[in-house]
């Protein structure tokens, strides 16, 4: 079998949700599809009144199919420092037409701020891998992990974009969705996440740096993340650009476009062009002319990050057949 969703961006690109299907009859929760975590969570009937703020609510007491995990608890927090909560159920989770019988779907019974005030946000779908799953006493696994192998191919490809709409596919590969090959490279799942390494980068027209980048393909980071000498770098080439202590990020003029930057994907010398524009990420209101960079330095976090910013300038390719990442241009 085959799926695809579309997935539509909040403002700024800062996450993409995707219509999901719970239950029966099914509850329809607009989910954050996340490769960078591997818990499927909602708001729920179970989530305190004080901390919904316009989200949907996934009520298992109105699925026939709902199935209580008794004395099973979820507790998860990510890398912007938002947590969340809760309790667990067992019910059918649809997605792109894909229907998984027994899903662990977590109820939230605490959310932090962050989830409370993103009011289109009906919780996360982690498309990482099972074993960053923080369901005790045991751990539960993926949507994906779970529908795997129903699939004519063991793989999902992303293919989000700036302020529009883009596409999650199951099972296939569109090649209309791309330009040119697919270079593959290999993921290290031993920390749970989609991890590769990038053998270099470019600025603007500039010749190709050879370096190794190790970082995760993570939809569910807004931002590009990258080691803080190669970011510094970047910033040098932009007059105006500074690093803003009071932001604790790198801003830089909204005018004129920036340079873009490039990632190399394997060794047969493709890389992946991230526009200038993808760069300038949100106007600073406060100080007018200056932008929030969509590029910032991933100090402190072990490995780079390959968010939104970066994901939406190509074709992504995530399989779990045979563990690798595939990354074209489009
Ligand atoms: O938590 C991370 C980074 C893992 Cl190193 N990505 N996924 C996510 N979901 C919500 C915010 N961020």
């Amino acid at each position: 079998s085959t799926g695809n969703e579309v997935t539509k961006p909040e403002s700024y690109d800062v996450e993409y949700l995707t219509p999901v299907s719970i239950g029966t009859p099914g509850q329809v929760l607009h989910l954050d599809i996340d490769t960078g975590s591997s818990d499927l969570w909602v708001f729920s009937s179970e989530t305190p009144s004080n901390l919904v703020n316009g989200q949907s609510l996934y009520e298992p007491a109105k699925s026939s199919t709902a199935q209580k995990l008794e004395g099973y608890t979820w507790k998860i927090s990510y890398g912007d420092g938002s947590s969340s909560s809760g309790v667990v159920y067992r019910d059918s989770v649809t997605l792109g037409g894909l229907t998984v019988s027994s899903q662990a779907v977590e109820a939230a019974t605490q959310v932090s701020e962050e989830f409370t005030s993103d009011s289109n946000n009906d919780g996360l779908l982690g498309l990482g891998f099972g074993s960053l799953n923080t369901v005790q006493p045991k751990g539960q696994k993926t949507w994906f992990e779970n529908i795997m192998q129903e699939l004519d191919s063991p793989i999902f490809t992303a293919d989000l974009k700036a302020g529009e709409p883009g596409t999650y596919n199951f099972g296939y590969i569109d090649k209309n969705a791309h330009i040119g090959n697919i270079s593959y490279v290999s993921v290290n799942d031993s920390n749970g996440y989609w991890t590769w390494t990038s053998p270099g980068y470019a600025i603007g027209t500039g010749a190709l740096v050879s370096t190794q980048i190790m970082g995760i393909a993570d939809t569910g980071t807004t931002l590009l993340l990258l080691p803080s000498t190669i970011v510094v770098m970047y910033y040098a080439q932009i007059p105006g650009a500074l690093y803003d202590a009071t932001q604790g990020a790198y801003t830089l003029p909204c005018s004129p476009t920036p340079p873009d930057f490039s990632f190399a994907v394997g060794d047969d010398g493709q890389v992946i062009t991230i526009p200038g524009e993808y760069i300038l990420y949100a106007a600073i209101t406060s100080i007018g002319t200056m932008c929030f960079g969509g590029i910032q330095a991933d100090s402190g976090i072990g490995f780079s990050i390959f968010g939104d910013v970066a994901l939406k300038a190509a074709f992504v390719v995530f399989d779990g057949g045979k563990k690798r990442l595939g990354w074209a241009s489009k």
